[in-house]
């Protein structure tokens, strides 16, 4: 009685509440508006069964006590079972629990008929109490519902076991069992065996992607085998199949769009790239048809740890767009050098695409940091989209170029820097150090009270000053301890002396002068004092050759 009351109830908010509210299409149209709603359920067929269905029939119960026959009506409902299972399979993304739902409660429904029938048989056979004759001999019968224990289970139970003839079942007594027990088995064998079929269908139906995949991998690493290849080799072929079931549970992505209209295809494949290409500097800049032409042309490549995209001198015939994972741009003998790192939204490969360089070859080697997923776009696919697009051609050939430009100068820099570190390296003589020449010209000068010399000689002592002080934040600085010394050495020397005795050369004092090189030459204070601050921590190239000349 709770469960027929508590039906009627949920039927009765269906009526009221869930069916009047569903939307439908009018001229293709869809309606939403609530009083539109309501009017289209009370018209159609539908309302006339829910009304049909709900009417009190039990009411008659007064008279005739509880005959659950009498609630016959609720059967006009079942459309409203069907209807459930349709809006739920069309709702849900993964619909095979639904119709595995949908086809168990076809047997359970059928069994429930079946054991109401049960009953009822044995119902009118006073629950076995009514004692049959046999070849002499008065027996009970065995093979009705004694009556005993819950009456529902336990003939649901019977009729569940005769169905599936799973059960060691008794034996029918007279015609009307016999004619229940053949109809049972006859049922059992068309009816539930279609059903369990549709099980297994929809079972192996949601498994075939993932069966399909295992094939594939086992063929792929069947292969490897064969062709005897490392271990290595077959472990990252292996690792290549479980991220990318992993990441799209399907082989082939496109695959699963391709019966839809291109327009839809389009659609569905902005929304779900939608993150990456929204990152995507060029696409920002450039009209929005050109990101809906490409979007189709892009095909998902994973790629694993390690894995070289492309490399430094090879023919550029592909572009990228990463949509997942972190790369590096490196560079020299072995690739152990980062330059740089891209991730989410970053495009590479369009240089040598685009032959902006002047040749078609990559200007650098680029490698996956770990597991990344990249959209791929060939070189035909963008020339046949770009060329309606001149706008987004410039674009992306300036930046292409400006991060040419960029490469090139930081080439520059590395070689200049290796460059000023050899010749460092092979003169050890510090390029800020004064020419001692210089210094001993200059105290003479000062000596005979000329005023331009003495200030010279005050600028050469804060520049050694200086130097010494610098020399201190640059380790790279060979000379720190000679130059202490030699410091020592001439702040040291009585300059007094070569003041009284003009007729000495101030070179003897420095030790002989090499014939070939003239000492003042290369010397330009101008350019040698004022550059430390200038330039900064880097010594230049022409002082360096200077001090080499002295
Ligand atoms: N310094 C850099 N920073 C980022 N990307 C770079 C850098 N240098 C080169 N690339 C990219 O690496 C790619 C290598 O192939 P391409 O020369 O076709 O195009 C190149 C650029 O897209």
């Amino acid at each position: 009685m709770i469960a027929d009351y508590t039906s009627d109830f949920v039927y009765l908010v269906d009526m009221f509440l869930i069916k009047p509210r569903l939307r439908f299409t009018r001229g293709g149209i869809q309606v939403k508006s609530l009083s539109e709603t309501y009017y289209h359920y009370l018209m159609t067929r539908t309302f006339k069964l829910d009304i049909i269905s709900v009417l009190p029939t039990d009411i008659v119960y007064i008279f005739t006590g509880n005959k659950p026959i009498l609630r016959l009506n609720r059967v006009f409902r079942i459309h409203s079972f069907w209807l459930l299972f349709d809006m739920l399979d069309n709702s849900f993304a993964n619909p095979y629990a639904i119709r595995i739902a949908r086809t168990l409660s076809y047997m359970i429904y059928i069994i429930h008929c079946n054991s109401c029938v049960y009953y009822k048989l044995s119902a009118m056979q006073a629950f076995g109490q009514i004692a049959y004759l046999e070849n002499g001999k008065w027996y009970l019968n065995k093979w009705v519902y004694n009556n005993q224990g819950n009456a529902y289970i336990r003939c649901f139970y019977f009729t569940a076991a005769v169905a599936t003839s799973t059960g060691n079942n008794p034996a029918p007594t007279n015609v009307i069992e016999y004619i229940y027990m053949t109809c049972s088995w006859m049922m059992g064998v068309f009816v539930f065996a279609l059903l369990l079929g549709q099980i297994r269908d929809i079972v192996s139906n949601a498994n075939r992607n993932r069966e399909e995949f295992q094939r594939k991998m086992d063929q792929a690493l069947g292969e490897c085998k064969k062709l005897g290849l490392r271990q290595e080799t077959t472990n990252r072929v292996r690792d290549w199949f479980i991220y990318t079931w992993q990441q799209q549970k399907t082989l082939d992505e496109k695959k699963l769009i391709e019966k839809l209209p291109l327009k839809l295809q389009t659609d569905l494949a902005l929304s779900v790239h939608y993150t990456t290409l929204s990152k995507v500097q060029l696409f920002q800049d450039c009209d929005r048809a050109l990101l809906r032409d490409l979007v189709l042309k892009l095909r998902p490549v994973i790629f694993l740890p390690g894995d070289m995209i492309c490399l430094k001198g090879d023919v550029g015939k592909e572009m990228y767009i990463i949509n997942q994972g972190i790369l590096q741009v490196v560079g020299g003998d072995h690739n152990e050098k980062v330059f740089t790192e891209l991730s989410q939204g970053a495009v590479f490969g369009e240089i040598s695409l685009l032959a902006i360089g002047g040749n078609n070859r990559r200007t650098a080697s680029i490698r996956a940091k770990g597991y990344c997923t990249l959209f791929v776009l060939a070189k035909e696919d963008l020339n046949d989209v770009i060329r309606y697009y001149p706008q987004a051609q410039a674009i992306l050939k300036r930046k292409a170029a400006a991060m040419l430009k960029n490469d090139k100068k930081s080439d520059e820099k590395t070689e200049k820097i290796k460059q000023q570190a050899e010749l460092e390296d092979r003169c050890k003589i510090n390029p800020r150090q004064v020419p001692k020449l210089i210094t001993l010209i200059a105290n003479m000068e000062e000596m005979n009270e000329n005023k331009g010399v003495r200030d010279l000689k005050k600028a050469i002592e804060e520049e050694t000053d200086k130097s010494r002080r610098q020399s201190i934040y640059y380790p790279w600085s060979t000379l720190q301890r000679d130059d202490d010394d030699e410091e020592d050495e001439w702040m040291d020397e009585d300059l007094s002396d070569i003041g009284e005795d003009s007729d000495i050369e101030p070179v003897n004092r420095e030790g002989p002068m090499d014939d070939d090189v003239d000492p003042m030459e290369d010397i330009d204070l101008s350019a040698e004092v004022p550059h430390s601050d200038e330039e900064g921590d880097r010594p230049g190239t022409s002082g360096t050759r200077k001090l080499h000349a002295e």
